[in-house]
């Protein structure tokens, strides 16, 4: 175990990368997928179903826990680790996300953000400083800086204004957050669908010396195309030696794209929320078990999976679940999405490592395309 944060490249193929982060509460093998943990849980699992199926690293939400239970309240608990029964790393947003997607947002200037809660109203202020803070309290392994995402498309003007107070945010969460051993702060690279603007902000933020770096303002509205564009242009601009984080991203077919171009972690709620609302991911496409057609189908969803959800459960059952609004369809929906995302990202993993992901890539993609699934 060490004491320490490390970054370690264990093999690479083309632009892929095999590594592995290492710090005290654990290590992350890459390329990573990290579940969403908004409000300190992964929607409809439990922590240990989450962890047995592979998953090293979850994430948390700066802006919902802060609102609730607070950030002080969960440290007083002894932490989110403690509170959310996760003994692993954990990463957090940052917050300015969330506080611009679902906040009624007041204000926004040098100093930070100015907002209502969601939940009731109240008015919060979130600057740099305090969002390091937030992320401190909950004990977070990996600190996302604050940030502003603008939303594509945007003005080029507005891009750039954005991406430099992102740069100067960067600054001071680097100054907030001193020195922690075993912890990161990671900055995040803003530029929109602009290239310049992207170059110029990871050449700023390589030369800050961040133990990580994320790629945001991307998943935002973009078409793939665009997105896949922008990490072309950035990733070459990011320290080889540092892992790159994706953020928000993405489906499988984005994730495979990504890898190929040089990122090394993901998150995105797809497999969760798709789970809830009835649609399963499969090494055959994607079902929609709210669909009529399954109502009498015995098939489970995938009678190769290890995964109890997808192996022990026939699709008129879950169609029934989904259709009857029953909990445990969201449960078994999800567990079987999150199921095929790890095992898409071990997959990944040992192919970089047996020198074939294009091989594998393609192969994966090849068999979304089959028949009636
Ligand atoms: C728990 C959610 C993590 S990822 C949220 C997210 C998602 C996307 N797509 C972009 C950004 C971004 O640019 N900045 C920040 N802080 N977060 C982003």
């Amino acid at each position: 175990m060490t004491e320490n944060f490390e970054f370690k490249l264990i093999a690479s193929d083309g632009k892929a990368r095999r590594g592995e982060i290492t710090m005290p509460r654990g290590t992350v093998r890459t390329p990573a997928f990290m579940p969403v943990g908004t409000a300190g849980t992964v929607k409809a699992m439990y922590m240990d179903q989450v962890a047995d199926l592979g998953a090293d690293i979850i994430l948390g939400n700066t802006y919902h826990l802060m609102l609730r239970p607070s950030a002080e309240r969960i440290a007083k608990l002894g932490g989110l680790h403690d509170f959310a029964r996760w003994p692993g790393p954990i990463l957090t947003d940052s917050g300015g996300f969330q506080v611009m997607s679902l906040a009624q947002l007041r204000k926004l200037d040098e100093k930070g953000v100015t907002f209502r809660s969601h939940i009731d109203g109240r008015a919060y202020e979130m600057s740099p400083e305090r969002s390091i803070e937030i992320q401190g309290l909950l004990d977070s392994d990996i600190q996302m800086q604050l940030d502003e995402c603008v939303a594509l498309p945007s003005t080029p003007k507005d891009i750039q204004r954005a991406m430099e107070l992102s740069l100067r945010w960067a600054e001071r969460c680097k100054t907030a957050f001193g020195n922690q051993p075993g912890k990161a702060m990671f900055g995040i690279v803003q530029g929109g669908d602009v290239p310049d603007l992207r170059i110029r902000s990871a050449q700023a933020l390589k030369a800050m010396d961040l133990k990580g770096y994320a790629v945001g303002g991307l998943a935002v509205g973009e078409p793939q195309e665009v997105m896949l564009d922008m990490l072309d242009v950035t990733c070459p601009e990011l320290p080889a030696e540092k892992p790159r984080y994706l953020m928000g991203v993405g489906t499988p077919d984005d994730i495979l794209k990504s890898v190929a171009r040089g990122i090394d972690m993901f998150d995105c709620v797809m497999p969760t929320r798709a789970g809830r609302h009835g649609l399963a991911f499969t090494r055959r496409g994607k079902v929609n078990l709210r669909n009529a057609r399954h109502a009498d189908d015995p098939r489970p969803l995938d009678e190769e999976s290890s995964c109890p959800a997808a192996r022990d459960y026939s699709r008129a059952y879950l169609h029934h679940l989904v259709k009857s609004g029953e909990a445990l369809g969201g449960m078994l929906l999800t567990w079987n999405n999150l199921a095929y995302y790890q095992q898409l990202m071990q997959g990944i993993r040992g192919a970089i490592e047996a020198k074939r992901f294009e091989a594998f890539s393609e192969e994966t993609q090849g068999t979304w395309a089959q028949g009636d699934i």
